[in-house]
């Protein structure tokens, strides 16, 4: 093969596709497709990924590949292939779509570099640049730049004196570590210790050391401890040809050092049997299918996926399993690595850059057949897939809320296709999309109604806060919240208090009778803009002042709202002075290794109460918790988000299924202000199909999903007028040429109207069969290159967006 194409790491409408170079002739036997290069481009070198080989080329006067970065490729055939229809998919470049299949760690960092020009004569340099290039032809523009104007830098460089150049630097290598071994045979040691010198005393150590644990290699450091001995005198050993050092590539494991309990197979339920028996089918049959496994927390799921990865594990297949970032939590590592010890790798954001890279490429050489992260994890370049499971599959941060904006579900569809394997998404609660898709037999259904053991579901209490308020209760705890904490304290059981951190302080609710303010033509609150004192809908554009009384009730205790943890943990000391409380939140686990300290301390129960938001609503199967307490239940139903209810019913469920999960029955106490709304009342009876029945009427009357697709628009500049002009051309142009079916809402400014300066604008597409959408938006994108290369214009396209913000 003498050509290869080429998508070079320059994101930019005019670059997206792919370029031709030639291959030199030493590696033409060597490059493969899925491989990185550095090419010339333009004026600097920069990263590409070949994408094919050939013998042929349209073009001449092509440059030559100058480095080769792998000598494996990082991409399979299959996951270029995924690349490809990621980028039709959401609308990005084809570089991005490589680059978010890889570990940060592979990616490309540049550094600039002021090189003296060829031909150059130190001698007829300016005097200030002599210093630097005295001894080496470049230098870092960073180091240069410190006491050299950039302009003048500038001026040699059109002079002709110096050039710029673009060097790719890669971020993280592998970790190499000393190894020192034995080149003698084991029997002879006794000879060489007896022919040493008498004082070379610890040279005689190392050797016994050899020779007493019969070893014959061993990690530099490790000798160095274990023999008590010195850098010296190792190095006279190997100087002498008794010892050799090599350098040896180590991986970074998070959990090393770790034990992990070996599990086995638990003898299945009829449920759990009745499920598992259809995945194992398509598993045998290497048929793909989409399953949906609906089953009640503490049902048994994650026992239905360890059974169902065995089976694909024994085929001589690999496997994917998804779970959401914060219930990566170590109970989950701990049951997969349990279960299949050193075949798992891991995938989460709580590891370093290096330890990610690492993860990642004992999965590249099939070290592991297994891996358990977050989103990006759907990526794993595994060839041989038997098996995708999406855990908690109603969870929005399997969406990626930048580019590629994709949704891990489709991606785990998409790749199960192409290899013919199932794929089971899994959850107590599944998102209306996929419960509809399972309503129509798109996916199979499969229930698990029943807590393992017939466990019943813990009773649910709702407290009306308003009612707390009329008796004089001014705390942010009920008193039943409180009474049942004091009898968990004095039984030494364990609480978990919930404060939903997500929809505080933005929208008005009126103290007294619970009312917010919604607008009048969207069924949705309307948002709290400190600025100007006003009230904002994000759906349609209509404000209005902010009142000075309830227009329900006439009350001034009308207002905006806001409560964080820390305030929380300080009230509750206050009401329970003797419980030992443990907090959980962005600013108690922002260490590495936090998150999993703090729970550990919880299961080994040195503390009573934990306290958290989000993070702590999932995943979690502590026996002694009998009480759980949700502080605010509302809050996140008054988000300018038409999932708003959903995502209450789902988070209240999750919350709820925390409490008495063995032996010891749990209770459950919800707190609101709005009692009387359906996601709330159905949550606590647990009432998933109902939820689903009413929520799906209203999704319909107000044309959302799952009835219709949203793609989402946005512009932003830091001009507003041209924010507004250009998404007023964006809106029309869509008007333009979409079908009559489909509603366009819009220009109307985003929920977060600002950010960074810019302006930001917003233009929403709600369609049900709109074939040629996604090239009607490209055009879209096409039309303002000119404006987003050069003039700071942003538009971003997501289709089916996850928030609207
Ligand atoms: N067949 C079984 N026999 C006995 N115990 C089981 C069985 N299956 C699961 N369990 C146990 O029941 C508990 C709940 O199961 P599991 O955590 O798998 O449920 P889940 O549906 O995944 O829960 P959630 O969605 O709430 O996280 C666990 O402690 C698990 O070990
Ligand atoms: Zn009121
Ligand atoms: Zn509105």
């Amino acid at each position: 093969m003498k050509f290869a194409s080429i998508i070079v790491d320059v994101p930019a409408m005019q670059t997206d596709r792919a370029f031709d170079y030639k291959i030199p002739d030493e590696w033409q036997e060597l490059i493969t497709p899925g491989m990185r290069v550095i090419v010339p481009f333009g004026p600097r070198k920069v990263q590409g990924f070949v994408i094919e080989t050939k013998n042929h080329s349209d073009f001449n006067r092509l440059k030559s590949i100058t480095e080769l970065l792998d000598l494996t490729p990082c991409l399979t055939p299959e996951l270029l292939q995924v690349g490809h229809w990621l980028t039709e998919k959401t609308l990005c470049f084809k570089i991005s779509a490589f680059q978010v299949m890889l570990p940060a760690a592979m990616k490309a960092k540049y550094e600039k570099v002021i090189r003296l020009a060829r031909d150059q004569e130190l001698v007829s340099l300016p005097e200030m640049l002599l210093p630097y290039f005295q001894k080496t032809d470049q230098v870092n523009l960073k180091d240069i730049e410190k006491t050299i104007s950039l302009a003048f830098i500038q001026k040699q460089i059109k002079l002709g004196h110096l050039e710029l150049i673009y060097k790719v630097k890669q971020k993280t290598n592998k970790k190499m570590v000393k190894v020192i071994k034995l080149n003698v045979p084991v029997s002879q040691l006794e000879q060489l210790i007896n022919e040493l010198p008498s004082n070379a005393k610890k040279q005689m150590d190392i050797l016994n050391y050899f020779k007493l644990n019969s070893k014959s290699q061993i990690q530099l450091q490790e000798l160095l401890v274990e023999a008590k001995t010195s850098d010296t005198s190792v190095k006279s050993l190997i100087s002498k040809g008794v010892l050799i050092e090599e350098s040896k590539e180590i991986y970074r494991d998070p959990y090393q050092d770790r034990n992990f309990k070996q599990t086995s197979s638990l003898q299945l339920n009829q449920e759990q049997q009745n499920a598992i028996a259809p995945i194992l089918s398509s598993v045998k049959h290497s048929h793909h299918e989409v399953f949906l496994m609906y089953g009640v927390t503490g049902s048994g799921k994650t026992e239905v996926y360890l059974q169902s990865i065995e089976e694909v594990l024994k085929n001589g297949k690999e496997a994917i399993v998804l779970v959401p970032e914060i219930s990566l939590t170590p109970q989950m590592v701990h049951r997969f690595k349990g279960r299949f010890g050193s075949q798992v790798a891991v995938l989460h954001s709580g590891l370093s850059i290096g330890e990610k890279y690492d993860e990642w490429r004992k999965i590249q050489r099939k070290e592991v057949k297994l891996v358990v992260g977050a989103r990006s994890a759907i990526f794993a370049p595994f060839d041989n897939l038997g098996m995708i499971i999406i855990d908690e599959e109603h969870e929005s941060s399997y969406k990626q809320e930048e580019n590629p904006r994709y949704h891990a579900r489709d991606v785990a569809i998409y790749r199960a296709q192409l290899h013919k394997c199932p794929v089971v998404l899994g959850s107590a609660t599944p998102t209306l999309e996929t419960f509809a898709r399972s309503q129509k037999g798109v996916y199979k259904l499969l229930t698990l109604k029943e807590r393992v053991n017939r466990r019943s579901m813990p009773g649910v209490d709702i407290i009306d806060m308003r009612e707390e308020l009329r008796n004089g209760n001014r705390t942010m705890f009920s008193t039943s919240l409180i009474e049942k904490l004091q009898d968990r304290l004095s039984k030494g059981e364990q609480s978990v208090l919930f404060l939903n951190k997500r929809g505080y302080s933005s929208f008005v609710m009126c103290r007294d009778c619970g009312f917010v303010i919604q607008c009048q033509h969207c069924d949705i609150s309307l948002t709290y803009h400190r600025h100007g004192q006003k009230l904002k809908c994000h759906y349609c554009g209509h404000e209005e002042h902010m009142p000075k009384v309830c227009p329900e009730c006439q009350s001034e205790h009308i207002r905006f709202f806001g409560t964080g943890t820390q305030k929380v943990e300080e009230e509750l000391v206050k009401v329970l002075p003797e419980s030992r409380i443990i907090r959980m939140d962005v600013d108690t686990t922002g260490k590495k290794g936090a998150h999993e300290k703090l729970l550990t301390k919880f299961g080994n129960k040195e503390a009573d109460i934990l306290l958290g938001t989000q993070m702590i609503a999932k995943g979690l199967d502590f026996p002694d918790v009998t009480l759980v307490g949700v502080l605010a239940a509302d809050t996140m139903l008054n988000l300018p988000d038409f999932r708003a209810s959903e995502k209450t019913f789902q988070l209240l469920t999750q919350v709820s299924g925390r409490a008495g999960r063995h032996e010891l029955p749990g209770e459950v106490i919800i707190q609101t202000y709005a009692p009387e709304h359906y996601s709330i009342q159905l949550a606590s009876q647990y009432e998933y199909d109902l939820f689903y029945e009413q929520e799906m009427l209203l999704r319909k009357n107000h044309a959302y999903p799952p009835y219709y697709y949203i793609a989402l628009v946005t512009v932003s500049h830091p001009e507003i007028t041209k924010v507004v002009s250009v998404t007023e051309k964006v809106s029309q142009f869509l008007r333009r040429n979409v079908s009559n079916e489909t509603k366009i809402l819009g220009p109307v400014a985003s929920p977060i109207p600002r950010i960074k300066d810019r302006y930001r604008y917003q233009c929403m597409v709600k369609y049900k069969r709109e074939k040629n959408l996604n090239e009607t938006l490209r055009k879209i994108i096409e039309h303002f290159q000119q404006d987003i290369t050069s003039n700071d214009l942003l538009i971003t396209v997501d289709l089916n967006p996850s928030t609207m913000m």
